[in-house]
């Protein structure tokens, strides 16, 4: 039994890498805002933008799928729609059912992205026999004990788990034992699964420890440039601390040096002086760094 999220080798059997076709659904939701504005061609470089791509990427993408644009002209919007959906088997529709009508199996029951891109919600399936004939987004929830009814009736091969982490394996094996064989997995959990079953899993926690990574990083970059400032700030305040030091014993020199010089009167009038320039600074005023 294989485990991890794909078991399909990362090359199709068209040639069309794994990774180029995680893009396509990016290609295609950036051209379908372009066509809904009635946008007819586009070039690599705007819908790379669009798509949040590199363009030498798209253009690469592309040429898996034999499109390649007109030189000065780009790409035919309504066109590569066309043959990305058709690549994503989007022209045709798909049934899915949803296991576990909680908090999410609701919202995403909810969810109109699913339907206006050819996935419909053939049923909500939950354990609970108090949901079940509930109706959630105009569907009854039927009950667990219908699932392969359910799966074998309408042709599923689709199954989004929302159950807790811990009724998830079990679910993805009946589903699987069903028919299912592709699953997008909301559960917090690591689905065993046999070779020829996809398995998508959206984790949104993971994903903000992801962000917190990040903020982390930029909060660390931020307390290191604070930190060569402090550094600078301190540098300087011990320079100047130094000359204060260096010019007062300069002046004690000089003090001493006068009252060598000086009779005993003036030399009482010298100190009174100097002490009063001591205490002060140039302007009069108590200077920031007091020398200690
Ligand atoms: N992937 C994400 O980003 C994300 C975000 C939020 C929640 N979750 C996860 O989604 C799951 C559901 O979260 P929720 O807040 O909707 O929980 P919830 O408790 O509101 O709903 C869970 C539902 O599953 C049903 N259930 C339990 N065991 C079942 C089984 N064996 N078969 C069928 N139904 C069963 C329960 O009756 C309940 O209705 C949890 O595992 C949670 O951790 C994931």
């Amino acid at each position: 039994m294989a485990t991890g999220r794909t078991h399909r080798p990362a090359t199709r059997s068209r040639g069309i890498p794994e990774a180029t076709v995680a893009r396509l659904p990016l290609y295609l939701r950036a051209l379908t805002a372009l066509s809904e504005r009635s946008v007819p061609t586009v070039s690599s470089e705007e819908l790379a933008a669009a798509a949040g791509v590199n363009s030498a990427k798209l253009r690469k993408d592309f040429s898996y799928l034999g499109s390649y644009g007109t030189r000065g002209v780009g790409y035919d919007v309504e066109y590569l729609v066309y043959q990305i959906s058709r690549e994503l088997g989007l022209t045709q529709d798909w049934p899915v059912v949803i296991v576990g009508i909680g908090n999410l199996g609701a919202a995403l029951a909810n969810y109109g992205g699913f339907a206006s891109r050819g996935f419909r919600v053939a049923a909500l399936i939950d354990a609970d026999p108090a949901m079940a004939g509930k109706p959630v987004a105009g569907i009854a929830v039927q009950h667990t004990d219908e699932l392969e009814k359910i799966i074998e009736d309408n042709g599923v091969h689709i199954g989004v788990i929302a159950t807790p982490a811990g009724a998830a394996q079990q679910v993805s094996e009946r589903l699987i034992a069903a028919g299912v064989t592709s699953i997008l997995n909301f559960a917090p959990t690591v689905l065993q699964v046999p070779d020829g079953v996809d398995v998508r899993k959206v984790d949104l926690s993971i994903e903000l420890q992801i962000l917190a990574f990040h903020e982390q990083r930029k909060a660390g970059e931020e307390a290191t440039a604070e930190a060569v400032v402090a550094d600078a700030v301190a540098e300087a305040a011990a320079k100047d601390v130094k000359d204060t030091a260096a010019e007062q014993s300069a002046e004690a020199k000089r003090t001493a040096a006068a009252e060598a010089a000086v009779p005993s009167a003036a030399r009482a009038e010298a100190t009174a002086r100097t002490e009063s320039t001591d205490r002060k600074g140039p302007d009069g005023d108590v200077p920031a760094v007091m020398p200690a």
